[in-house]
This record gives structure tokens, sequence and C-alpha cells, in this order.
């Protein structure tokens, strides 16, 4: 048997290589391919022939310079082949009938991903490892025929022969595969919860089964999309274009109502609907010509809309922090940034004795964006539905005078959707506190589901909150600041706890314990972490929880978890 490795330095000399294998694609092979006959090496290299000994060597009259990331090119014959112009340590040598090219090792391993689709006879094992740009083929005999019979119904989940993926990785896959199946066809497809493990399984899936180049140029896309809708809120462009059923806007009339270049709109609005946030389309059959429409996601980035203010405030504490985030560390040194000033944010704001919130409250529309954007936070992560309620109903039908203080409860929104689902619960008994600002604000809205609840101007940083309540909820408060800070508001709440069964309820996300945590964090998970860098802020784990709460003189009494996503109530009480 002879193993074949592609990879970016120079073959082996141990290896068992041999000249003259012939592999043969089918006639109908997989596009690129129809010229590959065979593969052979000379000189400790790969070397891959095609069937009448034409060159793949890009002519000059054939499409652009390619360049070392493989991209695609036509020869003369019109043969699609990824050619790099140049060597480098990272080229492998490749002859093409007489003459020899350089390929990148990448486009190897494309191709060798290629054959591995094909039907291989006679144990012809052709797998690819992707994250080490090196692919293998295991041959069982030297002079083998590829042919291009479908793999069909080959999917055994232990031994596939002819798999693309190395056998430790297949079952990682099929798993995947089969995550996404059970929960598209089970009974509970409407269930969020289903959607949710089928968009991530697919996700997983997607991400281990793309090259490395594939992840790292999709950065670069995800930085343009970013920066293109950024540009199109700014003109208030999403806006301009109807949104009514059937409705379009040319780019040139976009490009009069937000006065700019029809060019200019052209290429920004490009970024956007290729990434199918906005629609393209060549206008009705009356009117051929390019225009615009809205899509259900950009719909969703109309001013005013909570997911537009979420854009915002994210651009500003993840996008645009990255910008100074290397010069912060290196002037406040690398380590968790500990507040509640000099913080990432307020260093990026030119305030760096500023903490968040006090410089979001001097930013009117900063804060409303920010009030808006928490709206989302509350449709994406469950409020209700996890804590037992049944103390707090008793306690609210015993008549108790304060049952629920909301701390931080920001425009109320969240004790309004604990007074929907809980009627029992009066909105009399309820309290909502929150900086000086923002109960202000909140009072104005007059929201008649919120009438009867009352709101208190309240510093947690430096005060206790109302005496002798219920519950203290804190939703998203802990997870905006650093250790020493979240002991901080913990021990302030603590001197509330006047009576007995006094409780306090952080209702966040709760990661795994790094120390015994099989897999790593999932990608909405650890970016959420990620995005509390910039404000001085972290998620955490039980563990994390415990800590903070024992220093606060509180301990973890009971943990409420949600059924479909890492968010949880943990509850506290006196220790
Ligand atoms: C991340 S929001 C959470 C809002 C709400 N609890 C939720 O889950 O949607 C943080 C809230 O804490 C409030 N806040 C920030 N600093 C505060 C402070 N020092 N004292 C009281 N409230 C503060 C903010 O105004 C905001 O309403």
């Amino acid at each position: 048997m002879a193993t074949y490795l592609v990879t970016d330095r120079a073959v082996p000399d141990h290896m068992e290589l041999t000249t003259g294998l012939t592999l043969r694609s089918s006639p109908d092979a997989v596009e690129g391919l129809e010229t590959v006959q065979g593969i052979s090496t000379s000189n400790n290299h790969l070397v891959i022939g095609t069937v009448d000994g034409r060159s793949v060597t890009p002519s000059p009259e054939a499409s652009p310079v390619p360049n070392a990331n493989g991209d695609d090119k036509r020869d003369t014959h019109g043969t699609r082949a990824r050619v790099a112009t140049h060597s480098t340590t990272k080229d492998m040598s490749v002859a093409t009938g007489p003459k020899v090219e350089h390929i990148h090792a990448n486009i190897l391993t494309e191709i060798a991903h290629r054959f591995s689709q094909l039907e291989l006879r006679r144990g012809l094992d052709f797998s690819v490892v992707d994250n080490e740009r090196r692919c293998t083929a295991d041959l069982a005999t030297t002079n083998m025929e590829l042919n291009g019979n479908n793999a069909k119904g080959n999917s055994s989940r232990t031994s596939s022969p002819n798999s693309a993926f190395p056998a430790s990785d297949q079952n990682r896959l099929l798993r995947l595969a089969e995550v996404i199946t059970l929960n598209i066809s089970s009974q509970a497809a409407a269930d969020d919860g289903a959607r949710i493990k089928v968009a991530t399984a697919a996700l997983e899936l997607a991400a281990a089964v793309r090259t490395p180049t594939d992840t790292v140029m999709d950065w670069f896309a995800t930085m343009s999309v970013i920066s293109s809708v950024r540009l199109f809120l700014h003109w208030g462009a999403f806006d301009m274009i109807p949104s009514g059923e059937g409705e379009s806007i040319t780019y040139a009339e976009l490009a009069e109502r937000v006065n700019a270049d029809e060019g200019l709109v052209v290429r920004v609005a490009s970024m956007l609907t290729s990434c199918h946030v906005l629609a393209h389309h060549l206008g009705s059959r009356d009117r051929p010509v390019p225009c615009l429409s809205h899509t259900p996601t950009s719909l969703l980035l109309f001013s005013g809309q909570p997911m537009a203010a979420m854009f915002s405030l994210m651009y500003t504490n993840v996008a645009h922090v990255s910008t100074i985030l290397p010069t912060y560390f290196d002037l406040y040194g690398r380590t968790e940034p500990l507040g509640p000033a000099h913080i990432p944010t307020s260093y990026l704001a030119g305030h760096p004795e500023e903490d968040y919130f006090s410089l979001l409250k001097k930013d009117e529309t900063a804060l409303r964006d920010f009030n808006l954007a928490m709206r989302i936070s509350s449709r994406r992560v469950p409020v209700t539905g996890m804590y037992d309620m049944s103390s707090v109903l008793q306690a609210a039908r015993d008549g108790r005078e304060t049952v629920w203080v909301d701390i931080g409860g920001g425009d109320g929104h969240t004790v309004k959707e604990f007074l929907t689902a809980y009627p029992g619960l009066r909105s009399e008994q309820c309290v909502v506190q929150d900086l000086d600002e923002v109960v202000v604000a909140a009072r104005e809205q007059h929201d008649p589901e919120l009438r009867g609840v009352r709101w208190m101007k309240m510093d947690f940083l430096h005060d206790a909150p109302l005496k002798g309540a219920l519950v203290y909820y804190l939703r998203h408060i802990l997870r905006d600041y650093s250790d020493p800070v979240a002991t901080t508001i913990l021990s302030n709440v603590a001197r509330a706890l006047t009576h007995p069964d006094s409780r306090v309820l952080i209702s966040e996300q709760l990661n795994p314990d790094m120390a015994s945590m099989p897999d790593p964090l999932p990608l909405y998970a650890a970016f959420k972490d990620f995005s509390m860098l910039s404000i001085g802020g972290k998620e955490r784990s039980l563990q994390q929880f415990e800590k903070v709460a024992d220093a606060a003189g509180l301990k973890v009494s009971a943990v409420f978890r949600d059924r479909t996503t890492p968010h949880a109530v943990i509850e506290l009480a006196l220790k």
C-alpha cells in the first residue's frame, strides 16, 4: 500500500512513492478533474498528469493572473485549473504533461477532496485532513482506476473508504448531520429549540468541512458586510427603500435619495445583496432596470428598530473597539479590565476615567439605542419560564407590599413580561430601580401595561435597593462588570435582604466551568462574553458566580436552567 501525502512541505524520502500511477476520473467527473489522469511523484514532489498531456498552465490570454490562494483559472482549452504563479515554500511542484508548474498545497487538497467525492474502487481511500492542509491517499494497489459511479448508499458510519474526511472526523460529522435531520423532521420542528439545534449543528458542520482558507476569507467578507451595513444605516438607506409588498427602488433612485453617487451605492449595495441582506433584481417586466428591495433581514434595520439599535451598540463595542484593543492592553497590561472606569469603551471614547453607563447617559442617542437594543436580548433570551414562581405568587396573594424589585430594570420590559405571564403578581407590588435618567425616561413613556409599577432611582454601585422585598432580580447586570465590581453590587443588594425569605435572582448566561468543559463554548455564548470584555464585563460559570456571591456574603441556593439556551436563573440567599 502506498500513501500519498499532499503537504506544504517536501514529500519525505522514506515515503513509499510510486510513479506511473494511473487515476482516471469518470467522463462526468467533478468539474476541474476531467483532465487529471495521473498522480505520481518525481524528485520527491507530487506530480499530476493530464489525460491528453495538455498543460494546465494558464496562458496569457486566459483569465487574470492567479495567485497563491488558488483562484479559479481557465487555460487556453477552457480547462478549469487552480494554479499559483509563483513558488513559495508552501507550494508544491506539479508536473502537468511535459511542463512543471507550482501548485499550492491547498489546491492539491481541493483536488484530492474532489477525487474523494467519486466512487473509488478496490479500497482506495482518499481522505482530507483539512485543518493541517494535508491530504492523504491510502491506496490498496499502486495501479488503481477511479470510476465515476456515484457513491450513493455508502453512508456507513464506521467504514467509508471513499470519504473525504478522516475516520476520526466522520463520526462527529455524521452526529451533527443526524442532529440536523432529526430536528428538521421531528414533531418538535415548530419549537424554537429545534430550530436553534439545527442552526448550531449546521454551523458546526460547515465549519468542520470548510478549508482553512475558506474560513479566513469569510472573516474578510464579514468585515465588509459590517462596514456596508454601517454605511447604509448612517445614510438612512434602509429607510429609503420602499417596504411594501413587491415594492423596490432602482439604484439610481436610491443614490439620489441618499445624496450619493450611483456607482458608490451600487458597490455598497452589492455587498448587501451578495449576502442576502437586500435583494437585487431586474425590476418589473415593463420596467427592467436593476432594482433593490427589502428582505426580512433588512426590514430589521429600519431606524427605530431594536436590531438597528443593537447593530450600533455592537458596532461600537466590538468592531470600533477592536481598533484600540491592542493599544489599550499595551497601556493597561494584558489582564481582564477591572472597571468600572478605564475600560476599552471609555478609552475609545477619549474619557478613560468614566464608566460605561455614565458615558452612555451623556449621549441621548446612544442611551436610546441601548435601551431599544435591550429588547433584542429579552426576545432572544428567555425572561420567564425558568424560575419556580410559586413562592413569589404566594407572597403576592398574601398581599406583600413589595414582592419584586427589578434592579437595573431599564424601561421595565422584563417586569412587563412577568406581569403578563403571572397575572397573580400585581404591578403595585413591583419596583423598577435604575439610574435617574433611565427612570425619568421610562416614566415618560406612560406604558399602560406598566401602570402601577413603582419607579425608583438608584445607583447599584453605591446604594442598597429598596429594603424588605421578596425578590431582588438582576437580569443582565453582573455580566457588565468585573468580579470586584460584581461583588460590590451584590454586597449592596445583600444590605437590602432584611427579611429571612428574601432572595436574589441573577438571570444571565451560565457558562460551563472551563475545567470540566469537554467542548468549546458555542460561538454565540463565546461572542457574548467577548463583547462584554470591551465594557469590562464577563459571562460567568456557576463556580464564578459562587465566588462573587461568596465575597458578597451570599450563597447560591438554587439554579434554574433554560431548556434550550445557556441562560439560567441563579438564586442567592444570605449565607
Ligand atoms: C444591560 S442593561 C439590562 C436591562 C434589563 N435588566 C434587561 O435585562 O434587559 C443594564 C441596566 O442597568 C442599568 N444601570 C447601569 N448602571 C447602573 C447603576 N450604576 N445603577 C443602577 N442601574 C444601572 C442600565 O441603565 C440598564 O438599564
